[in-house]
C-alpha cells in the first residue's frame, strides 16, 4: 500500500531506508520535544539540524531527487518550517523557470550549493492577491542601467515573505516596474538584501521578523522596505522577459509567466497537505484502537472508541480524502513538471489548464484537509487539545495553505473563469473545443441517475452523477453571469454578483476531478488484495462526497430520495467493512514516530505511559513551587488570609 500512496515501490522503500539510517543518527533528532521549546530555541534547534542535513545529506539521500529530500526534511526538520524553507521552495524554483542561463549561472548554482540563502519576496502590507497592484516600484534608470526599487509607502513594505525576516540574504522580489513613466506591471528581479560576510542588512534595506503566527513558527516570516535602492538592469529574471540597456521591454510567450514560482507551490502542496491530513489521522486512528471509553453491549467490557459508528465517521471519510488527495496531487506534480519542460521549448499551451487546476485543488484541498485535521483533533477528546498530541500544529500549518499561494475564495475564481469560458463553447455549440479536463461541460446528461438501479452500480455511475452535478452548477452559474451582462451591468460589477454560484461550480469541478483520480489509480491497482481495500476506500470516498453534494441532484431529480437512502446506507456499510483494515490504512503511510512527533499518537500505543512521561518532562514541573506562585499567589493567598484575621 504504502507504493500505491508513494507512487511506486522504488519511493516508498527509499522513505524507509532513509528513515532506517536516520533512526541511528541521534544528532539528527529533536534535542527535547517541540512544543516545549521558546520560537527562539526552535530556530536555533532548526539551524543547527540545518548544517548537519547539509554536511551528512550525501550519505542518506540522493541529493538530486526532490522526493528523497522531501522525506529526509519531514523527518529531521518536521511541518513546523526551517530557516531554509521559502529557499527550496519557491527561491530555487523561480531561479530555476524564471532566470536565463547566464543569471542561472550566477545565482542558482550558488542557491543550490547553499552558499546564499535566498526568498519569494511578493506580498505587501498593503496587497497579497491583486499583484498588479503591488506598491514596490521598480523603476529604470536608462543612464546608469540600474532598477531603483523603492517602497513609497508603509502598505509597500514587503510583508508576509518566509524566511526574509532574519535568515535570507536575498530574495525574488516582486515589484511593479516602470520605464519611461509606463508601468510594465509586476516583474521579478534579483535582490540582494544584507551582506554576504555580515549578514548586516545593505543600506537601503529595512528588514525584519513579523512576529509569531498560528503556528509554522521556525520560519521567520518578514518585512522588507527600500529606500531607493539600486541593482543593476540584469538583476530582472530575464529568461522570458527582458529589457534592453535602452529601455526597451520585450514582451514574454505568456502574460503570466513571472507568476511561476506560485503555481510550482501550489502543484506541489496538494501532496503535501495530503501527508499533513495523514498524520492526522493516523494519530487519531491509533489513539481511537487504543482508548476504551463506554460499552456497546452491556454485558461485555468497554469497547475502543473506533467501533463507534460516529468516530467511525468523523475519520474514516477523511481517511479516504488523504488517499485521494495523495493521487490527485501525484498527477498535478506530474503535470507541473511536463508543464514547465515544455515552457522551455516556448510551448504556454497547457498553462491556462495548469493554473485552473491547481487553483481549484489547492483551495478544496486546503480546506477539506484543515476540516479533517480538527475533526482528527476532536476525535481524540481531551488529548487531543493537548500539544502531546502535536494536532494543533499540525492543524495551524495545514490551515495557512488555504491562505497562502493565494487565499481560496480568490483562487476558486481563477478555476471559475476558466469554467466561465467554457460554458460560453458550451453554449456557442464548439462543444469539440473544449480540453480533456472540461469535455463533460459538452456532453449530455442523463435524465436520472442509474446508482441503486444495477446491484453493485460502477464507478462510472458515481462518476456520471458527480458530472452532471458539476455541469448544472457551472452553466447555471455561467447563465447567471451573462445575465447581469445583458441587463447591462459590467463584466466585473456581474461577477461580483455571481461569485457564491461561480465558486460552488469550481468546488464541484473540482472534487469531480479527486473522485476521477482517485477511479483512475484504483484501476491501475494490479494487486488483488490491495484493490479489495482501496476499492472500499473509493466506495465510501464516492458515498459520502456524493451524500455531502446532493442538493444539486435531488432539485432537479437527477438523483431521488430513495437514491439517497440507498447511498447513506452504503456509506454505513463501507464505514464498516472499512473498521478491521482502519489502523493498516492508516500506517501504510509509514511514518515513522519522530516524523509524527505525537506522543498520543505514537506507533507502540502505550498512550497512557508516554503521555505520563511527557508531562512529566515539562518545564513547568522542573520545580515544585514555581517563582510566579512565589512572587504573587503566595502573597495573595497570605493577604486573603491575614485579612480573613
Ligand atoms: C508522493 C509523495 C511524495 C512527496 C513528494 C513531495 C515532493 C516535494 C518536492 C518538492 C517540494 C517543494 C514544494 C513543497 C511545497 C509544499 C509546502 C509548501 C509550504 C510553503 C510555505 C508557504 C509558501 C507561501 C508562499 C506565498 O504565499 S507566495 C505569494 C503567493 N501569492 C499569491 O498566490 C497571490 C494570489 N494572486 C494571484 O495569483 C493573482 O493575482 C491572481 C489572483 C491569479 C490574479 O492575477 P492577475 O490580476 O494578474 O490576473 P487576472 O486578471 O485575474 O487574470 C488574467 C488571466 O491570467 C490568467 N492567469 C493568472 N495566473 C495565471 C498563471 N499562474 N498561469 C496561467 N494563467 C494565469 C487568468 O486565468 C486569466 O486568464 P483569462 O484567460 O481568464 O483572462
Ligand atoms: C503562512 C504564510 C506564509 C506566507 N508566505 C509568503 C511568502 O513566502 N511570500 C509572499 O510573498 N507571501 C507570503 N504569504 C502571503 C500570502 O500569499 C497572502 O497572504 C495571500 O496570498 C492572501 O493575500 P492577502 O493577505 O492580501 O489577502 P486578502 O486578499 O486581503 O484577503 C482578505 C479577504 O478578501 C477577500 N478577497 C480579496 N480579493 C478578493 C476578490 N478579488 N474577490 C473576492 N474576495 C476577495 C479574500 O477572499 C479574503 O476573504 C504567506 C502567508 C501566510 C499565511
Amino acid at each position: 500500500m504504502a507504493a500505491q500512496i508513494y507512487s511506486g515501490e522504488k519511493y516508498a522503500s527509499r522513505r524507509r531506508e532513509i528513515s532506517a539510517n536516520l533512526a541511528k543518527r541521534p544528532e539528527f533528532h529533536d534535542s527535547k520535544p517541540l512544543p516545549f521549546m521558546t520560537r527562539e530555541e526552535k530556530i536555533l534547534e532548526s539551524s543547527r539540524k540545518l548544517t548537519l542535513i547539509s554536511k551528512h545529506m550525501n550519505e542518506i539521500i540522493d541529493p538530486s531527487d526532490k522526493r528523497e529530500l522531501y522525506h529526509l526534511n519531514c523527518e529531521v526538520l518536521g511541518i513546523e518550517g526551517n530557516p531554509m524553507a521559502l529557499h527550496g521552495d519557491m527561491f530555487i524554483p523561480a531561479l530555476t523557470a524564471q532566470a536565463s542561463d547566464e543569471q542561472q549561472e550566477k545565482w542558482l548554482s550558488r542557491a543550490l550549493r547553499r552558499e546564499i540563502i535566498g526568498t519569494y519576496a511578493q506580498t505587501e502590507l498593503g496587497h497579497g492577491t491583486n499583484l498588479r497592484k503591488l506598491e514596490t516600484i521598480a523603476t529604470y534608470d536608462v543612464d546608469t542601467q540600474e532598477f531603483v526599487l523603492h517602497t513609497p509607502q508603509i502598505t509597500a513594505l514587503k510583508w508576509w515573505p518566509g524566511n526574509l525576516g532574519k535568515s535570507s540574504n536575498y530574495a525574488v522580489v516582486v515589484a511593479l516596474m516602470i520605464i519611461k513613466g509606463k508601468n510594465y506591471g509586476p516583474q521579478t528581479f534579483m535582490v540582494p538584501l544584507r551582506d554576504e560576510k555580515t549578514h548586516q542588512p545593505l543600506k537601503g534595506i529595512t528588514i525584519g521578523d513579523i512576529g509569531p503566527k498560528l503556528a509554522y513558527n521556525i520560519v521567520d516570516n518578514g518585512f522588507l522596505g527600500f529606500d531607493h535602492y539600486r541593482i543593476p538592469r540584469t538583476n530582472l529574471l530575464m529568461r522570458h522577459t527582458r529589457v534592453e540597456p535602452d529601455g526597451t521591454f520585450v514582451k514574454p510567450p505568456h502574460a503570466k509567466i513571472n507568476y511561476s514560482a506560485m503555481v510550482h507551490v501550489r502543484s506541489y502542496m496538494i501532496t503535501g497537505q495530503a501527508i499533513m491530513l495523514a498524520y492526522a489521522l493516523t494519530i487519531a486512528t491509533r489513539y481511537s484502537s487504543v482508548r476504551r471509553q463506554g460499552q456497546i453491549d452491556t454485558t461485555q467490557p468497554e469497547v475502543k472508541v473506533l467501533e463507534y459508528q460516529t468516530q467511525q465517521h468523523r475519520l474514516f471519510p477523511s481517511i479516504a480524502r488523504a488517499y485521494a488527495f495523495v493521487f490527485a496531487g501525484a498527477e498535478t506534480v506530474r503535470l507541473y513538471e511536463r508543464v514547465l519542460q515544455e515552457v522551455e521549448t516556448g510551448n504556454v499551451s497547457l498553462m491556462a489548464d495548469l493554473h485552473a487546476l491547481t487553483s481549484g485543488l489547492k483551495s478544496v484541498v486546503t480546506h477539506q484537509t484543515a476540516q479533517g485535521i480538527e475533526q482528527a483533533r476532536m476525535a481524540c477528546g481531551g488529548h487531543g487539545y493537548s500539544q502531546a498530541s502535536y494536532i494543533s500544529e499540525i492543524f495551524g500549518v495545514a490551515v495557512g495553505g488555504c491562505t497562502y499561494e493565494g487565499e481560496n475564495l480568490v483562487m476558486l475564481q481563477q478555476l471559475a473563469r476558466y469554467l466561465v469560458k467554457s460554458a460560453g463553447l458550451v453554449q456557442a455549440g464548439q462543444s469539440s473545443k473544449l480540453g480533456p479536463l472540461v469535455a463533460y461541460l459538452g456532453a449530455k446528461s442523463d435524465s436520472t441517475s442509474l446508482i441503486d438501479r444495477t446491484p453493485t452500480p460502477g464507478f462510472a455511475e458515481y462518476v456520471k452523477t458527480f458530472q452532471h452535478i458539476a455541469r448544472k452548477q457551472t452553466l447555471k452559474a455561467a447563465q447567471k453571469l451573462f445575465g447581469f451582462m445583458e441587463k447591462g451591468d459590467t463584466r466585473e460589477v456581474a461577477w461580483n454578483k455571481s461569485t457564491v454560484e461561480l465558486n460552488r461550480a469550481s468546488r464541484l469541478h473540482t472534487r469531480l476531478y479527486i473522485v476521477e483520480a482517485f477511479v483512475r489509480r484504483v484501476e491501475e491497482v494490479a494487486d488483488p488484495r490491495l484493490k479489495e481495500v482501496l476499492t472500499d476506500l473509493l466506495r465510501l470516498h464516492v458515498n459520502y462526497e456524493l451524500l455531502d453534494v446532493a442538493a444539486y441532484a435531488l432539485e432537479d431529480g437527477f438523483l431521488s430520495s430513495s437514491q439517497l437512502d440507498y447511498i447513506r446506507e452504503q456509506l454505513y456499510f463501507y464505514l464498516a467493512k472499512i473498521r478491521p483494515n482502519a489502523v493498516s490504512l492508516v500506517d501504510s503511510w509509514e511514518f515513522s514516530d519522530r516524523e509524527l512527533r505525537s506522543v498520543l499518537g505514537r506507533r507502540d500505543g502505550n498512550v497512557y505511559e508516554n503521555l505520563f512521561a511527557w508531562a512529566k518532562a515539562s518545564p513547568l514541573n522542573k520545580t515544585d513551587v514555581l517563582p510566579s506562585v512565589d512572587k504573587y499567589l503566595k502573597p495573595l493567598m497570605e493577604s486573603a488570609r491575614a485579612s480573613k484575621l
